[in-house]
């Protein structure tokens, strides 16, 4: 299955340049650069750039399968590379822009991107063999340790293209699926995403780690074989620890399906936990690229932070946050969302968006400057009813006000009812965005007003960090208040409620 073509486009991060285009443009099938990057000067003296770098523990011996291997790759330097097969030469460049962002959120540096026209996805290699030796080319020249395919390749072609290459080749889902291990945080969400992992590794098993021990093993080249697929049936020594790999992960994976089904159940316990906890809590969605990190660092970076070790064992995305009137709540980042995921995926890509769900508020922020806005609101709507979070009220933070065209900020805003602009960048909009989170979190629920002795000054705090003080008085026998809480601590107060 090839994805490229239907990518939704996010151009902004990646300069175009034609600076090696002359080096390896050939008249029809030409592998064209559009991807420059901030080159890091580090350069590599040639014999280290061609030496092989490939991290510890890719191997087919797995200890535990549940480290399935790819899991331990860690994308470090990467050359892109995508097929061009229909579409415009635009849709192809926004395509790999794409696939650029994706690869920086997995924590990786792009060091070059190329595409290929051709009809259609070479089934040996991908490329085609003449251009998988000059991606060989590119790779040690760049000095890069992994080749990330923009698509998904067949078990066959990633062996093949490894073989040419001589670096590890991951394709567009694998990448995906390393962002959603990052990501996922509650070990419901770190099993979905492990299961699909699997899923995933299972047919590839064999792939990497036999081109891996032939290439330790110094047997040079793969000569041995013909078509994608069919060559690997044929790979010799290892067959039955390939065998027996594949048995324990597929035991594995039956195990953490029946798991799954039970932490439904933890779950629900847990979410009421939280609830008792009755700090509220805000998550930011959007698509990727739209700014939610960006905002994140805005909302929380100048001095907000709460200290409160209620919250010390939280997720480092989820950060403590308080209103402009005080209150406290938490604030989550999530995964960005990317349209047409592979299938198999689409359940893993949920489980991190659980966050979602649970809060009292989505900050849903879309890139105000990206050419069709509108579709991504659409699309991460579409995940947000997905995630049954429909009922959780939506603040449209329409981000990038500052390279936006303005006629496109009017009509978000004419649309949108329940919008504004901000920008993450220069801070507009952001101090009414605090006020709006204000307005919008939740209020406890219970009104009371209680005449607290001052031999309980325990309670008054609690109510002061717990709940919300709408008016204070001092009398002769102690502290009048008039709060809002929560049932929990309103059964706690009613007994000093003043008999009228
Ligand atoms: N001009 C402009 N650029 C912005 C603004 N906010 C964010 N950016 C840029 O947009 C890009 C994406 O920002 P992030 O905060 O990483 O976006 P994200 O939604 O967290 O992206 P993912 O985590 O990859 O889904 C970065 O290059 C930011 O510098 C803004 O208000 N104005
Ligand atoms: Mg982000």
């Amino acid at each position: 299955m090839t994805l490229s073509s239907s990518l939704p486009q996010n151009g902004q991060r990646i300069a175009q340049t034609n600076r090696r285009a002359d080096a390896l443009m050939e008249e029809d099938v030409a592998l064209s650069h559009v991807l420059d990057e901030d080159r890091d000067g580090d350069q590599l003296d040639r014999s280290e750039r061609a030496a092989l770098r490939r991290v510890a523990g890719l191997s087919t011996e797995l200890e535990d399968v549940t480290e399935v291997e790819y899991r331990q790759l860690r994308l470090e330097r990467v050359v892109l590379v995508g097929v061009w097969t229909s579409g415009t030469a635009v849709d192809a460049d926004n395509s790999l822009a794409e696939l650029a962002a994706l690869a920086e959120t997995a924590g990786a540096q792009v060091l070059d991107g190329v595409i290929q026209r051709r009809d259609k996805p070479d089934a040996a290699t991908y490329i085609g063999s003449g251009k998988a030796a000059e991606l060989r080319d590119l790779v040690m020249e760049t000095g890069a340790d992994t080749v990330v395919c923009d698509g998904e390749l067949t078990p066959g072609q990633l062996i093949h293209l490894e073989d040419v290459v001589k670096v590890k080749v991951v394709d567009r889902t694998a990448l995906i699926l390393d962002i959603f291990a990052q990501h996922a945080k509650s070990r419901e969400g770190k099993a979905q995403v492990a299961l699909a992992q699997m899923n995933y590794m299972l047919p590839r098993l064999r792939g990497w780690g036999q081109s891996l021990s032939r290439q330790m093993g110094g047997g040079g080249s793969g000569g041995g074989s013909g078509s994608a697929g069919g060559g690997m049936a044929t790979r010799g020594p290892g067959e039955t620890k390939i065998e027996t790999d594949r048995r324990r992960i597929r035991e594995k994976m039956a195990k953490m399906r029946r798991e799954i089904a039970e932490m439904k159940t933890g779950r629900d316990v847990q979410r009421q936990d939280r609830k008792r906890h009755k700090v509220p809590s805000v998550a930011i969605a959007g698509y990727t690229n739209a700014g939610k990190s960006s905002l994140l660092n805005r909302l929380t970076g100048a001095g907000v932070l709460v200290e409160n070790s209620l919250f010390a064992t939280l997720d480092p995305t989820v950060r403590k946050a308080e209103t402009p009137s005080g209150r406290a709540y938490t604030l989550a980042d999530t995964v960005g969302f990317v349209r047409h995921l592979p299938h198999h995926l689409v359940e893993a890509f949920r489980s991190t968006m659980e966050e979602v769900g649970d809060a009292d508020l989505i900050l849903h922020v879309v890139d105000g400057a990206h050419p069709a806005p509108e579709e991504q609101l659409a699309s991460v709507r579409e995940v947000i009813r997905d995630v049954g979070a429909t009922h959780v009220p939506e603040i449209v933070v329409v981000n990038k006000a500052d390279a936006a065209d303005p006629l496109v900020l009017q009509r978000l805003l004419r649309t949108e009812k329940h919008a504004l602009l901000v920008s993450a960048r220069t801070g507009q909009g952001v101090d009414d965005l605090r006020e709006l989170i204000d307005v919008e979190l939740p209020h406890p629920s219970v009104e009371l007003e209680v005449l607290l002795p001052y031999t309980e000054g325990k309670l008054v705090s609690l109510v002061y960090n717990n709940g919300e003080v709408v008016s204070e008085e001092h009398t002769d026998q102690g502290t009048l208040l008039k709060v809002r809480v929560h049932e929990e601590l309103a059964s706690e107060l009613r007994k000093f409620q003043p008999v009228a």
